[in-house]
C-alpha cells in the first residue's frame, strides 16, 4: 500500500501553516511534505512533526526569489554561489525534520544552452556530494512547461539520462505523475522503466491538479502498480483541493494510517 504524504503547501490551507501538521495527522496521514519551510524556525517544524507523529517525506531547497519568478539556481551559470548558500540554508531544516531527501530545483534556463546544461550538471554533482556526507538524497524533478514556462528540467528522459550517467548513489528522480502525463504520457511504462532511480513520487489529477480521484488517469490502477513494482518510498499529494481539504479525501480513506 503506498504511503501518502500530505503536501502542506497545497492541502489544509484552511488553517495556518504550522497548524496543518495536526490537520494532516487527524485526517490519517503519517507523512507530510511541503515546498519551503524557510519562513519558520526549523525547530518549530520539528516540534510539529514529532508532536503529531509525522514523518517528513520531502521539501525543496531554497529557490531564490519565488515571488519574482525564480525557481532555483542549478542551471544558472552565474548563480553557483547562491546554489551553495541555499544548500547550507536547508541543512538545519533537514536535521530538525529528519527528512531523508531534498528537491534541487533547476531554475529558468534554456535546456539547449550548453552553458546551462554544464551549470546544471555541476550543481547536481556538488549538491549530491555535499548532502551525501549528511546522509541525504537529492532529487531532481522534470516540470511541465505549461505550469512553469522556461523551466530548465522539462523532460523525464533528460533527467533519467543524467542520473544514470552520473552514477551518484544519492541522486534520484522525483517522478511527479502530473508532470509526466502532461509532458510525455505513457505514465505506467515510464514508472516501470525508471523505478530503479525514483526517489520520490507525487500525484494530482490531470489536467486540473485536484484530488487524484478522476479525470485523465486511473490512480487506483497506478497505486497498485507502485505496489507491484515494490516502490517503498512516499507518494506526495501535491494537489489543490477542489474545496475543503477534508471533503475531498474519499480517495484516501483506504490508505489512511499506512506505515512503511
Ligand atoms: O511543481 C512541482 O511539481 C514541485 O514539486 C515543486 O516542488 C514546486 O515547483
Ligand atoms: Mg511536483
Amino acid at each position: 500500500m503506498p504511503r501518502f504524504a500530505a503536501n502542506l503547501t497545497m492541502m489544509f490551507n484552511e488553517v495556518p501553516f504550522l497548524d496543518r501538521f495536526e490537520a494532516a495527522a487527524k485526517a490519517g496521514f503519517t507523512a507530510v511534505e511541503f515546498l519551503f519551510p524557510y519562513d519558520f524556525p526549523a525547530d518549530a517544524i520539528g516540534e510539529r512533526l514529532r508532536g503529531n507523529g509525522l514523518t517528513q517525506a520531502l521539501f525543496n531547497l531554497p529557490p531564490g526569489n519565488w515571488e519574482a519568478g525564480e525557481k532555483g539556481f542549478a542551471a544558472l551559470p552565474d548563480r553557483f554561489g547562491d546554489l551553495q548558500d541555499s544548500v547550507r540554508t536547508a541543512l538545519p531544516y533537514a536535521q530538525a525534520t529528519g527528512v531523508k531527501r531534498l528537491h534541487l530545483m533547476a531554475g529558468i534556463a534554456d535546456r539547449r544552452d550548453p552553458q546551462a546544461e554544464a551549470a546544471f550538471t555541476r550543481s547536481v554533482v556538488w549538491t549530491a556530494e555535499f548532502l551525501m556526507a549528511h546522509g541525504l538524497d537529492v532529487v531532481i524533478e522534470p516540470i511541465n512547461p505549461r505550469n512553469v514556462p522556461g523551466y530548465f528540467l522539462n523532460d523525464f528522459n533528460f533527467a533519467r539520462d543524467l542520473i544514470v550517467e552520473l552514477e551518484i548513489p544519492n541522486l534520484k528522480l522525483q517522478f511527479d505523475i502530473y508532470h509526466c502525463q502532461i509532458i510525455h504520457g505513457d505514465v505506467t511504462m515510464r514508472l516501470r522503466e525508471m523505478m530503479p532511480i525514483i526517489g520520490h513520487i507525487q500525484i494530482a489529477s490531470i489536467p486540473s491538479r485536484h484530488e487524484p480521484d478522476g479525470e485523465e488517469l486511473n490512480y487506483p490502477f497506478l497505486f497498485k502498480e507502485l505496489d507491484r513494482l515494490g516502490y517503498g518510498g512516499f507518494v506526495g499529494c501535491e494537489y489543490n483541493p477542489r474545496g475543503k481539504t477534508t471533503d475531498g479525501l474519499a480517495w484516501f480513506k483506504p490508505y489512511a494510517g499506512a506505515k512503511p
